[in-house]
């Protein structure tokens, strides 16, 4: 996605959540400094897959939902949904995460090869400064809400697990089947429905934009009323 595109998106977010620009611009440059621009070819089997996004919700431990998140042929997993899939026998091969949750399984994941793609925002600028460098560096895709600079990409999207859905949109998934995705948790705090809210409304746009190509496990598939919660006015 081109940031022109995606800018008004960013802009209605920090006005409604508060956001600094320049907190995530600086915490941007950080990840900058820490990640070299590589070419980073493990997501190359993204391209024409099917990929199973994983949200790190209550009913990601649901039979079904580990049953369906084996039939994908990559597995994309939201922060700490990659712990819940492990430790039932479902590998993931890219993890997605503001490193606000589980450091050690960033730690874990780049020296085994598999890529986490690392998001820097105004909020997590001391856990980037803590984590990024113990990390094998070639594993780690660096990303970022503002404006794209060197190393660091945009490709949409805001909380962990929508950004997992824009990333694999990016390098050319097929189908994006959906687990692990409770947009009405009633045991969430406030700020954090707020942040599902935008998930969903993140995700009905990314699905406008690829037709077909998008499977919500619970049906809630174009129910979603985007006039209501206006995108980015
Ligand atoms: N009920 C749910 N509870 C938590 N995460 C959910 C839920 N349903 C879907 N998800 C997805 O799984 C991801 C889990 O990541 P994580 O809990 O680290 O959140 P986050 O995006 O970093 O936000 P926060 O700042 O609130 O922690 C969320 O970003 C969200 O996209
Ligand atoms: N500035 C800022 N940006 C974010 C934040 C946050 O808490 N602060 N949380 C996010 C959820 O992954 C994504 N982006
Ligand atoms: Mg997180």
């Amino acid at each position: 996605m081109e940031f022109e595109e995606w800018e008004p998106v960013y802009e209605a977010i920090c006005r409604d959540f508060g956001y600094d620009r320049a907190g995530d611009e600086r915490a941007r440059d950080c990840l900058a400094s820490l990640v070299d621009d590589v070419d980073r070819s493990e997501l190359s089997s993204v391209r024409d897959a099917t990929v199973v996004v994983a949200g790190a919700g209550p009913s990601l431990t649901e039979p079904d939902a580990l049953e369906r998140a084996s039939i994908g042929d990559v597995v994309f997993a939201a922060s700490t949904a990659v712990d819940v899939l492990e430790s039932s026998g479902v590998d993931v091969d890219c993890m997605v995460t503001d490193l606000d949750k589980n450091p050690d399984t960033v730690r874990r994941l780049t020296e085994r090869g598999t890529p986490v793609a690392v998001h820097a925002h105004g909020d997590n600028l001391e856990a980037i400064r803590e984590v990024v460098p113990d990390c094998d560096d070639e594993y780690v895709l660096p990303t970022t809400q503002a404006e794209p600079y060197e190393s660091v990409k945009n490709f949409g999207g805001f909380t962990d697990g929508d950004r997992a859905a824009f990333l694999a949109d990016h390098l050319g998934a097929d189908r994006l089947v959906f687990v692990g995705w409770d947009f009405d948790d009633q045991s969430v705090d406030e700020p954090k429905a707020r942040k599902l809210e935008w998930a969903e409304r993140l995700l009905y746009w990314l699905e406008r934009r690829r037709d077909d190509r998008f499977d919500v496990l619970d049906g809630r598939r174009g129910a979603i009323d985007t006039d209501a919660i206006p995108l980015g006015e």
